[in-house]
């Protein structure tokens, strides 16, 4: 998955010292009123911030209080990298390289995005990630630590996710499958960590390779500022900037009446469920027509009755018919053609925790590894564990 093996001392002393608190540049110019209706639905709608955010400085930047995020020199990150060292790239998408390092000579590596000067997501996007992530800190988000702009660079360093991406661990890899218990509570993790969202739907935050994996297995969602911004209407939010291409993901809605609500992201939610029934991605350009877009093959092979056909073979014997069902009936509901038939985001948790309720029932006692993942949790109880921590998280979202 990873070309790297850990490097424990990288980084080295920090050249540089870290910057004074409060030592953020001065406003030259006031943000735009697009990235203030962001803010205000962040903070209004959910609830999430007493803080306000200050003016954005003419670099980029924003006065942000350096408990919630901190601003790393240029210096720092070279140190962590080793000079951006191709040997420390981890991945590359469309922000730009993704690098493991260490920064403050600490034993737990970060990841660092370097946004590339061409990337197809600019300043916008760099500043929402850092002000709506910098204010977010919940068990299934990939923790922003800081950024860094020194230098008309846009670098976010955020947690390292030792497993990768949920992707990495589906298809087109080496890597050993994943059991159907470990499946289940990533799904109810990463759902949790979209819901995070709920009144603010990101056109990609629900897929799988923005779903990434800790050490002990633990999903954590990722790029939400990075996607997507919003706008609000009297009554609706909805997204109004140009969606980027996300075919296989995209509410079919969408395309109706170019907009996303709440239900489009249940939508895209709905083809993770599938891309894990199945072990396939999105969208296979290669397959025969009626085969590219997973969610109408697996839409059309439901209707027909052959959807075993369908299922990734590893987990063949290993799902009992009632959890299966539950997941298939969860699964076809989130990609509804229609919005309004969807379920809601809770109700998709409920369902996926019933799934694993059914799973544990079934008596697989092969699953330690992924019960052991929910920590003070002995196994018999961890499904008990897992909904009760789900079902308070559903009453205070911010999960804490
Ligand atoms: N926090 C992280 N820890 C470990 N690896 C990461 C982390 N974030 C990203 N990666 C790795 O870097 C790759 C690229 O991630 P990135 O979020 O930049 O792009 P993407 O989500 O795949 O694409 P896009 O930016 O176009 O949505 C991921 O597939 C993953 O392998």
């Amino acid at each position: 998955m990873f070309k790297l093996s850990a490097n424990q001392n990288l980084a080295g002393p920090n050249p540089d010292p870290p910057p004074a608190k409060g030592t953020s540049k001065p406003s030259t110019r006031s943000r735009t009123p697009l990235l203030a209706t962001v803010v205000g639905v962040a903070s209004g709608i959910l609830g999430l911030c007493s803080w306000k955010l200050k003016d954005t400085a003419s670099d980029g930047s924003s006065s942000l209080p350096p408990h919630l995020c901190r601003c790393f020199s240029l210096s720092e990150i070279k140190a962590a990298t080793q000079n951006f060292s191709q040997t420390f790239i981890v991945g590359v998408g469309g922000f730009g390289h993704v690098y493991k390092g260490h920064v403050d000579g600490g034993v737990a590596p970060v990841a660092i995005k370097r946004l590339k000067p061409e990337s197809s997501q600019g300043a916008r996007e760099f500043k929402t990630e850092i002000e709506l992530l910098s204010q977010l800190r919940h068990r299934h988000l990939v923790s922003l630590i800081g950024y860094c702009t020194d230098k008309n660079e846009m670098i976010l360093v955020y947690d390292y996710m030792a497993r990768g991406t949920l992707a990495d661990h589906l298809y087109h890899t080496d890597n050993p499958p994943l059991s159907w218990g470990q499946q289940l509570q990533i799904c109810i993790g990463a759902r949790e960590g979209c819901a995070t969202f709920t009144a603010m739907p990101r056109a990609l935050s629900s897929i799988s390779t923005n779903i990434l994996l800790d050490e002990k297995w633990v999903a954590k969602v990722s790029d939400f500022g990075l996607s997507k911004v919003c706008t609000t209407t009297m009554s609706k939010i909805h997204i109004s900037t140009t969606v980027k291409g996300s075919f296989g993901y995209l509410d079919p809605e969408y395309y109706r009446r170019q907009q996303l609500t709440v239900k489009s992201d249940v939508y895209s939610f709905g083809v993770v469920l599938c891309e894990v029934l199945c072990a396939r991605p999105a969208v296979v350009h290669a397959a025969e027509k009626r085969q590219m877009n997973l969610a109408e093959w697996t839409k059309s092979c439901h209707r027909d009755g052959e959807l075993d056909q369908i299922i990734d073979p590893n987990m063949k014997g290993e799902i009992e018919t009632d959890c299966l069902n539950k997941f298939v009936e969860i699964a076809m509901s989130c990609i509804s053609d229609s919005g309004i038939e969807r379920p809601s985001m809770d109700d998709v948790v409920r369902g996926l925790v019933f799934a694993l309720q059914l799973h544990q029932n079934y008596g697989e006692r092969n699953d330690d590894e992924a019960f052991a993942s929910v920590p003070g949790c002995a196994m018999n109880e961890s499904v008990q564990c897992i909904s009760e921590t789900i079902f308070s998280e559903i009453n205070d979202p911010n999960g804490r």
